[in-house]
């Protein structure tokens, strides 16, 4: 699934109306009766789950809010109306005519029931016990709002709008779905500042602010936000939570936190990203006439990683065939030089992970004084000294022997529990440069990088790997760590175009930008996997996946949506994502 900036979509959005000639209200209509099936399969859920909304109290008028215009609350007082609401239901019968005769093993024939439902996505189960008030702002994504509200009133539910400029300021398809509601004689009241009363609600709608916001809600938005916030009401979120950058899932104080956002046409980039993604609630994206194909036309190649986006896109093969005639050899060698005396573990994970990765070999390399200590940690793995001093720490003419044993193998993963030493740099830039294999660069590796002046390195023909978590990052960018956590899809991206490397920025949704341009955010994994080594088993994955001859896209994304997978595994044994260690991961894997 692609991921969209705010700038992008609003180019998918002209084009649909301009080149395909489907108008932008078509769009609105679709967007807004999308958001009202969604709140009504929310107030479904919730009324199946027994915490059915309160009860309406006291009609729409619990507001503090001047009405729009006296008919519409007039109308607005008339919500309860029997006749009114149910004829809105839809038709939900069924007849019993007779269409042709014969049954099943030739015995007397029962005649066939034709059957005619109505409208089941606009079917509330409870609608008397629901009231919504939606929140209008000024833009299209009040129109949106205006429209599910039309689409609420007809599935039964009481609806009240609380625009939050006078409506009159509206312009465009969004005037068009004022008039449309006042005509409908939806109750209606313009914020007339301080605090609205929210009690009489079962939900809020959000329609304050879409793709179109800039910046922190000023004013009367800014009220409504954090009245709404405040009430303790359920709150579904129209494209994206009021107060949410689009493209970079920054909150802005306040900022909408929403039970369910009901994004329109293509999934914005801010609701996959942290904070962005815990004010969003549940997503649900839904289409609204904009055809799909329009992304890739365009050449957008940010996506949301899923097992499609693995195969369609990255052309990897999820399920991992192996050739029945495979031998070891066909599925490659992994180098891993890893670990020192005090952090042998890290290697011994990163080793181990990438043999489960499923390459078909895999040597762990330390400082040779490590060598007699380390003999039967893992039986599958096969060990080499490379030097180094004679405390177990790694020094700059263990380089040497790095390369001699990487040149024969086909991938050098280098970083984990390696610490720092004298000349480290030296030691980095030799095998940088020496080394034809792939090259994945973790841990102290890349805290060692980001000191050195690596565009000046010879260029390598075979791809880097880094995966650095927002520590790491921010020391590779040269920026504080808040910074790198701002916009991880946007620094992603221009990072590894500028350095020309694969780029895997670790944590929640991980990003994993490729120097060609694409990005992916993968959402596998969970908490429990911020524990001591998680990155290790990734680094070791990434790894084992080269092996098996993926390229740097491939296996960076792939190993990324594996390792959560298996992190996800790992917790369902323990019962208790807290209780994921790292080598729980491997066994998961
Ligand atoms: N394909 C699309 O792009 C479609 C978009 N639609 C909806 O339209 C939305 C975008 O609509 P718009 O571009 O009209 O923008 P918005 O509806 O997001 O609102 C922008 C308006 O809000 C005000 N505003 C902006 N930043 C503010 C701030 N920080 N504080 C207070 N007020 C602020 C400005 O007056 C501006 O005109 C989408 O999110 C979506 O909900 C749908 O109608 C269907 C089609
Ligand atoms: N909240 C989270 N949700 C999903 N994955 C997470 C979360 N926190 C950490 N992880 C993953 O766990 C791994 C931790 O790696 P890292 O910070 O390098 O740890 P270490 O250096 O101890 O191995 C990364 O792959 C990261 O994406
Ligand atoms: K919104």
């Amino acid at each position: 699934m692609h991921l969209v900036t705010a700038e992008e979509m609003r180019r998918l959005d002209c084009i649909t109306i301009d080149r395909l000639g489907i108008p932008a209200v078509a769009l609105m209509e679709n967007a807004g009766r999308a958001i009202a099936e969604e709140i009504i399969a929310f107030c479904n859920r919730r009324g199946k789950a027994g915490m059915a909304g309160a009860p309406r109290q006291g009609g729409g008028a619990a507001h503090s809010s001047a009405p729009l215009d006296a008919s519409a609350w007039a109308a607005g007082s008339a919500h309860g109306e029997p006749a009114a609401r149910s004829g809105a239901r839809g038709v939900a019968f069924a007849a019993g005519a007779t269409l042709r005769s014969g049954g099943p093993g030739g015995g007397p024939a029962s005649p066939p029931k034709l059957t005619i439902s109505g409208d089941a996505a606009l079917m509330a189960d409870h609608a008397e016990s629901e009231h919504w008030l939606v929140l209008v702002g000024k833009g299209n994504n009040g129109g949106d709002g205006l429209v599910a509200a039309r689409h609420l009133r007809e599935a039964g539910i009481a609806v009240s709008l609380l625009y939050a400029v006078p409506p009159e300021s509206l312009t465009g398809e969004a005037a068009l779905q004022r008039d449309a509601a006042a005509a409908m004689g939806l109750p209606a009241a313009v914020h007339g500042g301080g605090s609205p009363v929210f009690a009489g609600y079962s939900g809020i709608l959000d329609a304050l602010l879409g793709t179109g916001a800039a910046g922190a809600p000023r004013g009367v938005y800014a009220e409504l936000i954090a009245a709404a916030n405040a009430s303790g009401k359920p709150i579904v979120s129209a494209d994206i939570p009021s107060g949410l950058n689009a493209d970079t899932g920054e909150t802005h104080e306040p900022c909408i936190q929403a039970s369910l956002t009901v994004c329109l046409a293509f999934l914005k980039r801010g609701l996959l990203q942290y904070p962005g993604a815990g004010a969003a609630g549940r997503v649900v994206v839904r289409s609204i006439g904009i055809p799909a194909g329009l992304a890739r036309e365009e050449g957008l190649s940010a996506y949301w990683l899923t097992p499609d986006v693995l195969e369609g896109v990255l052309g990897v093969d999820v399920r991992r065939r192996r050739a029945p005639d495979g031998h070891k050899g066909t599925y490659g060698h992994v180098l891993v030089a890893a670990g020192s005396l005090r952090m042998s573990g890290a290697g011994l994970l990163a080793a181990r992970a990438s043999l489960r990765a499923g390459c078909g070999l895999a040597t762990w390399a330390v400082p040779g004084k490590l060598l007699p200590l380390l003999v039967g940690a893992a039986p599958e793995l096969m060990l080499a000294g490379a030097g180094g001093e004679a405390d177990g720490t790694w020094n700059a003419a263990a380089a040497e022997e790095v390369l001699k044993l990487a040149g024969q193998r086909d991938v050098l993963a280098i970083g984990p529990g390696i610490g720092r030493f004298e000349d480290d740099k030296a030691w980095l830039k030799a095998i940088w440069e020496g080394s034809e294999c792939p090259l994945v660069v973790d841990a102290d590796a890349l805290n060692i990088l980001a000191e050195c002046d690596y565009g000046s390195w010879r260029q390598r023909k075979a791809p880097v790997i880094l995966t650095p978590h927002p520590g790491e990052m921010a020391r590779l960018a040269g920026v504080q760590t808040k910074k790198v956590q701002r916009d991880r899809i946007g620094l992603a991206l221009s990072f590894a175009r500028e350095r020309g490397v694969t780029l895997v920025l670790k944590g929640a949704h991980t990003v994993i930008a490729s120097p060609d341009g694409r990005v992916f955010v993968n959402t596998t994994g969970h908490p429990g996997m911020a524990t001591g080594g998680a990155g290790d088993c990734l680094t070791g994955i990434i790894a084992g996946l080269l092996a098996q001859g993926l390229d740097g896209a491939q296996a960076a994304a792939f190993g990324v949506y594996l390792h959560g997978l298996a992190g996800e595994k790992a917790a369902l044994l323990r019962d208790d994502p807290a209780s994921v260690i790292a080598s729980d991961i491997i066994e998961a894997l």
